[in-house]
Order: C-alpha cells, then sequence, then structure tokens
C-alpha cells in the first residue's frame, strides 16, 4: 500500500460516532481548563493583555506578568484591567510567549461608562477596584465641579468608595471646593508641590493601602505626578514594556500599578470622557440609604427630580435626619449632572 492510500484508509476511520446523549450542546463538551492558572489583568493594549500571575494579592518577589489574549471561546465577553482570568497555554512569561485567556471570574465591581450620555451602552472601564480617587487641581486647570459629580456618580454607580484627591494646594484654599462636597461626605487629601517634592501624599498612601484605587482626573491636574510619586520608579509596567515591548504610552485604556506600601492603583490615561448614559436613578439613590428608605412614596419610574417625588415630604417630615435637606440637594445636583455633555 503506498503511503497516500494508507493516508485515506486512515481518514475513512475517523469518523464521529454518534453521540449517545442526541444534540447535547457541543459547549459541554469542552474541556473546562481545570489547568488553567489564575492572573490578574494589569494592563490592556490592542488585544494583548498583561496578566500579573497570582493577582494582586500575590507577593512582590513573585511578579511575573504574562502576556495573553482572548480565547475564542469567550466570544465578545470583555475583558478589563482588573479582571481575575484563567490562563493557558504558554505561561512562562518568556520573550515571545503568548498565553490564552480562557475564563474572567466573577467581579465584584465594575466601574462603566457610556460613549455618552444618550447611549446605553456601556463599556467596562476597570473590574474588581474598590475605591474612586478622582484628582482635581485647586487651580491651573480650576476645578470642574461638574466633572468631579460626574465621577462621583460613577463611583456611587459601581459602588466604589469616592475620594477626591486635590492636586496644587500651594495655589490655592481648598475649603471654598470642598465645601461642596461636605454633604455628600466624601473625604478629600490634598497634595502640594513644595521645592522639588510633593508633601501630602503620606495621608495619600494611607488612604490607598491595601486597596485598589482607580485615579481619574483630566489633562494638566498633576495625576501623572502623583502617580509617580506614589508608585516610585520600580513600576509593575516596567515588567509588562519587557514582556510586550510596548510601553505606558500607548497604553488605550488603564494600567494596574502596584503601590509599594501595599494595594494597586488604576491609571486611566485614556478615559477622557465619562458618558453616564448607563446610571440609573434607583441604583444612585442606593448610595443614599437615608434617602432611599423615603421612595416608597415615589411614583412609579421616579427620576427622584419631579415635583410628584416622594423625598421632598420625606425630607421635610425630618426622616432623613438634620442632613437630610442638603443631602437630597446633593443628591439631585448629581442627578443632573448625569445627563447632558460630558465635561471632562
Ligand atoms: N503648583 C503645583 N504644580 C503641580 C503640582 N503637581 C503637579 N504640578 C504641575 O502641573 C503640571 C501637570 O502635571 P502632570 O502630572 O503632568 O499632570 P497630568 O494630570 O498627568 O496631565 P497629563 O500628563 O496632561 O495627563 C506639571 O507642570 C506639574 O509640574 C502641585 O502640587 N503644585
Ligand atoms: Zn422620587
Amino acid at each position: 500500500m503506498s503511503p497516500r492510500r494508507r493516508g485515506q484508509d486512515d481518514e475513512s476511520q475517523i469518523r464521529f460516532r454518534p453521540n449517545p446523549k442526541g444534540n447535547r450542546p457541543r459547549t459541554k463538551e469542552r474541556p473546562l481548563h481545570a489547568d488553567a492558572v489564575t492572573a490578574q489583568v494589569v494592563t490592556v493594549d490592542r488585544g494583548r493583555f498583561g496578566c500579573l500571575l497570582g493577582g494582586f494579592g500575590s507577593e512582590e518577589a513573585d511578579d511575573l506578568v504574562i502576556t495573553a489574549m482572548k480565547a475564542r471561546e469567550l466570544g465578545r465577553t470583555a475583558v478589563v484591567v482588573g479582571d481575575r482570568v484563567g490562563l493557558v497555554g504558554d505561561v512562562t512569561g518568556s520573550a515571545g510567549s503568548l498565553a490564552r485567556i480562557v475564563r474572567v471570574e466573577p467581579r465584584t465591581s465594575l466601574l462603566r461608562r457610556s460613549a455618552d450620555d444618550t447611549d446605553v451602552v456601556e463599556r467596562v472601564i476597570v473590574a474588581n477596584a474598590d475605591q474612586l480617587a478622582i484628582v482635581t487641581a485647586l487651580a491651573d486647570p480650576v476645578p470642574r465641579p461638574r466633572m468631579v459629580d460626574r465621577c462621583l456618580v460613577a463611583a456611587y454607580d459601581a459602588s466604589l468608595d469616592p475620594l477626591l484627591v486635590l492636586t496644587k494646594a500651594d495655589l490655592a484654599d481648598p475649603a471654598e471646593f470642598t465645601a461642596q462636597y461636605a454633604a455628600l461626605d466624601v473625604p478629600w487629601l490634598v497634595s502640594r508641590r513644595s521645592g522639588e517634592g510633593v508633601q501630602g501624599l503620606d495621608a495619600v498612601r494611607e488612604r490607598l493601602a491595601g486597596r485598589v484605587t482607580v485615579l481619574v482626573g483630566h489633562s494638566g491636574v498633576g495625576k501623572s505626578t502623583l502617580v509617580n510619586a506614589l508608585t516610585g520608579s520600580d513600576r509593575a509596567i516596567g515588567r509588562v514594556n519587557d514582556v510586550t515591548g510596548r510601553g505606558r504610552h500607548t497604553s488605550t485604556s488603564a494600567v494596574a500599578l502596584r503601590l509599594p506600601g501595599g494595594g494597586w492603583v488604576v491609571d486611566t490615561p485614556g478615559v477622557r470622557s465619562f458618558g453616564l448614559g448607563h446610571v440609573d436613578p434607583d441604583r444612585l439613590v442606593g448610595a443614599f440609604p437615608e434617602l432611599e428608605a423615603g421612595t416608597d412614596e415615589c411614583p412609579r419610574g421616579c427620576t427622584h427630580d419631579e415635583p410628584e417625588c416622594g423625598l421632598d415630604a420625606w425630607v421635610a417630615e425630618g426622616r432623613a435626619g438634620a442632613s437630610g435637606p442638603a443631602r437630597l440637594e446633593s443628591f439631585r445636583r448629581l442627578l443632573r449632572a448625569r445627563v447632558g455633555t460630558p465635561d471632562y
């Protein structure tokens, strides 16, 4: 028999046996990737994901960032910075290696935005963070309260604890600005330039220690200065560059950086707008428990910013406490900041 002939014979034997269980969906027969290793996404760049072996909780000495791409079977599932993933394939992290992401673990939080306020299609920016630090300069450029309010809405929607980091306190007094956030109870910290360095960082470090904090802020507020000072020169990103050959400046979305004192910051250089079309007023009121309790008297589908809203009576009766009126006013300010042109 010629080799060719034998090949044909072999082929004739490779027949699919009839499926004994009938039309069982094929997906169920796929391997479950029990051997997948766990990692957490630290960078996303044009379909390539930098994944930290072991995740954010791993010991610094073990830092190994593996480049991976999404396995076909994940389909359109979004994979973002902060996602905990399962990796198979080449997980050595050696130059030129490429692993496959076969699984995305359930997320504890999701920071989202929509393309604009009329767009209900939301994009995930960061997964599994627990704090959102809104970086704003007190002067040069002047603060944009509406932008800050929009970030607060995004934080409350994602159940992230908000934090205001007010930079350039050497140029302006923070009192006037912070007064606007008193009723919201948003913690704030200030930093200022002093000589060659930045002052006020110890308090910031303390607030970020052991947590995963997303940093947002528009151009020129001093966010890079802050990130550099907080992370020092030994950045996790340096290792990613070694693997992918791509640097931070080409990063289009977000990048997670390890803090020397424990915890992670996620910088968002590409986030220039924060569309909030996906935010539901009923979710937002969840961030104001003493008001939420008063929504029972609201008409169905209440926007909580209309004459029929039950919250006015609730607050007038003192049922939301002494700070009720100020809280309701702040809540409605956020509701209004949610719609309109993103001011970012
Ligand atoms: N006076 C003063 N200037 C500061 C302070 N922090 C940063 N700056 C300056 O503000 C400018 C902008 O700082 P960056 O850190 O580059 O700001 P950024 O928010 O990262 O801006 P982009 O790089 O455009 O995204 C720089 O000239 C900094 O030196 C501060 O606390 N006080
Ligand atoms: Zn209402």
